[in-house]
């Protein structure tokens, strides 16, 4: 029998219940994550989209700003979507200068990337182990891309087409898992699917 991961979802701010449901129709068991005795409960971490700053202010006022750098320093598996991305980034561009980041993911993310006329757009994405033949309706929303990955980070898509071709939209390093678009709003749940086996296989390695 395959064990169920717990999966939380960093509930302080953004679209925590699309999230949720998404985890739990990829077959994991997903909580609300508010305070740190939640934090210590789970196998794996989601981080929203929304709204970085607030996000990174909301950390501090819930005290679980360290909390979540320390389980995060120890391997914790995590996934972050569009403001998610920013807030596991290593480097922040264009952001506030007292927004605080997470530091997991050696990555330098530029915050509203798009620009205007591109805010929020639809492509068909093919992202490496999350689809085969058939591409990945993704949803951008005010999103943030990837100028910048260090050592160890593997790049898991890029735009396809059209002004922000070739913009890295997908990465894995390790543990860490980042989109710039929102798989959450879809109904497909391959990215939250590879994810909760990122999980799984942390928690139950193959001997
Ligand atoms: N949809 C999103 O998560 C947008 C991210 C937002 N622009 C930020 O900077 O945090």
């Amino acid at each position: 029998m395959t064990p169920t991961p717990r999966i939380g979802v960093l509930a302080l701010q953004g679209d925590v219940r699309e999230h949720l449901a998404a985890l739990d129709s990829a077959g994991a068991e997903a909580i609300t994550v508010r305070r740190a005795a939640e934090l210590e409960s789970v196998d794996g971490i989601v981080i929203p989209g929304g709204e970085s700053t607030t996000m990174s202010h909301l950390l501090g006022v819930f005290g679980l700003y360290e909390p979540l750098r320390a389980r995060l320093a120890d391997g914790l598996p995590a996934y972050g979507s569009c403001a998610g991305m920013i807030m596991l980034a290593s480097n922040i561009l264009d952001t506030r200068p007292d927004a605080r980041h997470l530091d997991a993911l050696d990555i330098t993310v530029r915050r509203n990337a798009f620009g205007r006329q591109v805010e929020s757009f639809e492509t068909d994405l093919e992202i490496a182990g999350v689809t085969d033949e058939v591409p990945m309706r993704a949803v951008f929303i005010r999103a943030p891309w990837v100028e910048k990955v260090g050592d160890g980070v593997e790049v898991l898509a890029k735009v396809p087409d059209g002004p922000a071709a070739g913009r890295v939209v997908a990465v894995r390093q390790g543990q860490v898992l980042a989109t710039s678009f929102h798989p959450e709003v879809t109904g497909d749940r391959r990215v939250h699917a590879y994810f909760v086996d990122m999980v799984r296989h942390r928690r139950h390695p193959a001997p």
